[in-house]
């Protein structure tokens, strides 16, 4: 049957291949979700080292996997956790819409507007080549955007709503930039969940 709503949206930007999964997860099993990983994610702060300089990360992160393999990024290495049985649950339907299998999720909590990822690709060396990702959403929605590494004029903004799923794969990394900038405004908290492969 047709659905009213669009459940499915390629982005087209050029050099890439991404997909948003608006109503990925209903509202309600996303509410439980946030609620639970909330409460149950071993939140860290840590530092990263950028250009030389370092700073505290202006948002919490917890890192999980299904081996041991350690995940590093700006000068600082992440030890998992072991999968919880609520992020295998994510994870297999995930997986479903991915066709692929994660091994590593990396959860981020930014607690209000001030908290933000800066302009960054996926790109570390254990992701290998045109790397698979796949970006949760739960909780208070935030802009995403993305800039083309070369062409200037190539941008674009992306609003993540809770229990949406965006895929970015192909040569995204490769090509692109992707950010989720602070704001002024007075917001709540939102948990992102990127599940990725490392070999
Ligand atoms: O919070 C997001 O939507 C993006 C997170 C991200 O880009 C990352 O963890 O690499
Ligand atoms: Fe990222």
């Amino acid at each position: 049957m047709e659905s009213l709503f669009s459940d499915k949206v390629n982005l087209n930007l050029p050099d890439s291949n991404i997909i948003y999964y608006p109503n990925f997860i209903d509202q309600e099993e996303a509410d439980g979700y946030f609620n639970v990983l909330r409460k149950e994610t071993p939140w860290q702060q840590d530092d990263i080292t950028v250009f030389g300089k370092t700073y505290a990360q202006p948002r919490l992160t917890a890192l999980y996997g299904n081996n041991n393999r350690p995940y590093s990024y700006s000068k600082l290495v992440m030890t998992p956790h072991l999968f919880t049985a609520k992020l295998l649950n994510i994870k297999n339907k995930v997986e479903t819409i991915a066709g692929v299998e994660f091994t590593t999720c990396l959860l981020n909590l930014y607690r209000n507007g001030q908290d933000s990822n800066g302009w960054h690709s996926d790109n570390e060396k254990e992701l290998g080549e045109n790397p698979i990702i796949a970006s949760v959403t739960l909780g208070q929605e935030r802009f995403f955007h993305l800039k083309h590494k070369s062409d200037k004029n190539l941008k674009q903004k992306i609003l993540l709503k809770h229990g949406s799923l965006l895929l970015m794969k192909g040569t995204t990394q490769k090509h692109w930039l992707h950010q989720v900038p602070k704001t002024a405004k007075v917001i709540d908290e939102r948990i992102n969940l990127t599940f990725r492969i490392i070999a």
